[in-house]
């Protein structure tokens, strides 16, 4: 069942509210004091326990990690068992966040389950060990257990929400990549519907026995549609109907025989009906296929490089392979020069036609393994698998070769050339493609910064982007 957001809001923040006023402040005085001294202690003890867990270890192996999640971690325990003391609202809306993340790095939810009942596992064994009077214990260990299960709980339905809009991208680039290109396949499949229905028209007309008509489901347009149709369209109704439709032809041919077909009313009946159920699967599919068209085969419709929709998805995917197999990747966020003036130049026309040209300039250049994003009006990111930094910084200076070898020529006449500003981060371990977004972000600032035309990479202690509180 899916929870309104605003009901679940109160729901939870009452609940929690209930739970501190319903333990005793002893409780909370002795939780607050446990983690005075022993806070580093419980981190340390996850930290071992998690460690040893394979699932686990990929998230939590690299040094970035590790500097970090300490503090991080830390500060959530804390913030969570001392929140007698805290601006609840803030504290819901800090877990809200913490589960964002982690869809977005892909943690599994069973996984930080499992590290939540580790850092338990720890508290209670302190606490048994620290409290002699049993009520108070169990107050304490009540108070911890239940207010842990609302963090998480709150981070869970953050996390669900992401995820979803996460898979259903995943989905999308996934299916869109079966077909090459949205309107072609769209006008290849209607006109073989139509061939189909053209060829049964005339071969009745023309008395051939109907058994030797291919039947809709086994013609061009059927097995297209069995195997790669139905799964490339979203809505589910639509796809049943056609099948319906299809079955329901070729059944309602296959209940004809030769002396039915020979005589003239029923013939006119078997040509109407099966001619209106073509069209319905006509109707249904060009609509199917205008909605498909709306993610625009993955592509940006001006440049034709692929959508930035799509980076969560491949980001996700090349860290995940960077971190198993240990080789490194280079992102490179490419701003053009001066933009505006050429718009303002040239006209808006003139711009469209630049940017195409360097988005072909930057297709051509970069490997048939390497990634370019149109990221934003100007800007486009490129990702360079399996690469070092002096491969990519090879790459770019070829871009800028190439821009500066082939200039524009506006139609007032004159040319002009192009520059770029580049801002390189190299993969550095961390599962959060945003931090490295961020990151390349601000070494494209300090290129721009430090003059144009030039590329820059983010060094370890340079401030990213702002808003890096991960
Ligand atoms: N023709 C055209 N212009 C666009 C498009 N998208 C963004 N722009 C223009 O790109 C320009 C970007 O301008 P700015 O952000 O000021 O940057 P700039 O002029 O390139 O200057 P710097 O980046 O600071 O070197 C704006 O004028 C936008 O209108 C587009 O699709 N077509």
């Amino acid at each position: 069942m899916k929870l309104n957001g605003q009901y679940y809001d109160a729901l939870i923040m009452k609940e929690w509210h209930d739970l501190i006023a319903i333990t005793s402040d002893a409780a909370h005085n002795i939780l607050i004091s446990l983690l005075d001294e022993d806070i580093d202690l419980l981190v340390d003890d996850f930290y071992d326990s998690m460690l040893g867990d394979d699932d686990a270890r990929l998230f939590l192996s690299s040094q970035q990690v590790k500097d970090r999640l300490h503090g991080t971690l830390a500060q959530w325990i804390r913030g969570v068992l001392s929140s007698s003391t805290a601006d609840l609202p803030a504290l819901v809306a800090v877990q809200r966040k913490v589960g964002d993340v982690h869809a977005r790095i892909g943690i599994p939810i069973d996984l930080v389950a499992r590290g939540a009942r580790r850092v338990k596992i720890s508290l209670y064994t302190r606490l048994r060990r620290d409290i002699t009077d049993l009520t108070l214990c169990y107050d304490a260990m009540r108070f911890s257990s239940l207010v842990m299960d609302m963090a998480i709980e709150v981070m869970t339905t953050a996390y669900s929400r992401s995820h979803e809009n996460s898979t259903k991208d995943k989905e999308n680039y996934r299916l869109l990549s079966i077909l090459d290109n949205v309107h072609v396949e769209r006008e290849r499949q209607l006109a073989a519907v139509l061939n189909w229905e053209n060829r049964f028209i005339y071969n009745v007309a023309t008395g051939l026995p109907l058994a030797e008509i291919a039947p809709l489901a086994e013609a061009e347009f059927g097995l297209w549609f069995q195997h790669k149709g139905r799964y490339v369209f979203e809505s589910v109704d639509q796809v049943a109907a056609i099948e319906a439709l299809l079955t329901g032809a070729d059944a309602f041919i296959a209940s004809y025989s030769a002396e039915k077909v020979a005589v003239v009313e029923e013939r006119y009946i078997l040509l109407r009906t099966v001619r209106s159920q073509v069209q319905k699967i006509g109707t249904l599919l060009a609509g199917l296929f205008d909605e498909l068209a709306k993610f625009e085969n993955g592509k940006d419709p001006l440049t034709n490089l692929l959508n930035r929709r799509f980076i969560p998805t491949i980001l996700r995917r090349e860290i995940a392979l960077a971190m198993r197999s240990g080789t490194p990747f280079v992102m490179a966020m490419l701003d053009i020069d001066y933009f505006k003036s050429i718009n303002d130049r040239f006209g808006h026309d003139a711009g469209d036609a630049a940017l195409k040209d360097i988005a072909a300039i930057l297709h051509e250049s970069v490997r048939s393994s390497d990634y370019v994003f149109r990221y934003g009006g100007e800007e486009f990111m490129l990702l360079f698998v399996e690469a070092s930094e002096s491969q990519a910084i090879a790459i770019i200076n070829s871009i800028r070769d190439r821009l500066e070898n082939r200039p524009l020529h506006p139609s007032g006449g004159g040319k002009v050339s192009l520059t770029v500003s580049v801002g390189l981060c190299l993969f550095d371990g961390h599962p959060d493609y945003e931090r490295l977004i961020k990151k390349a972000d601000s070494a494209l600032y300090l290129a721009k910064r430090n003059g144009r035309n030039r590329t820059e990479t983010y060094r370890d202690g340079q401030p990213a982007a702002a808003g890096d509180e991960v």
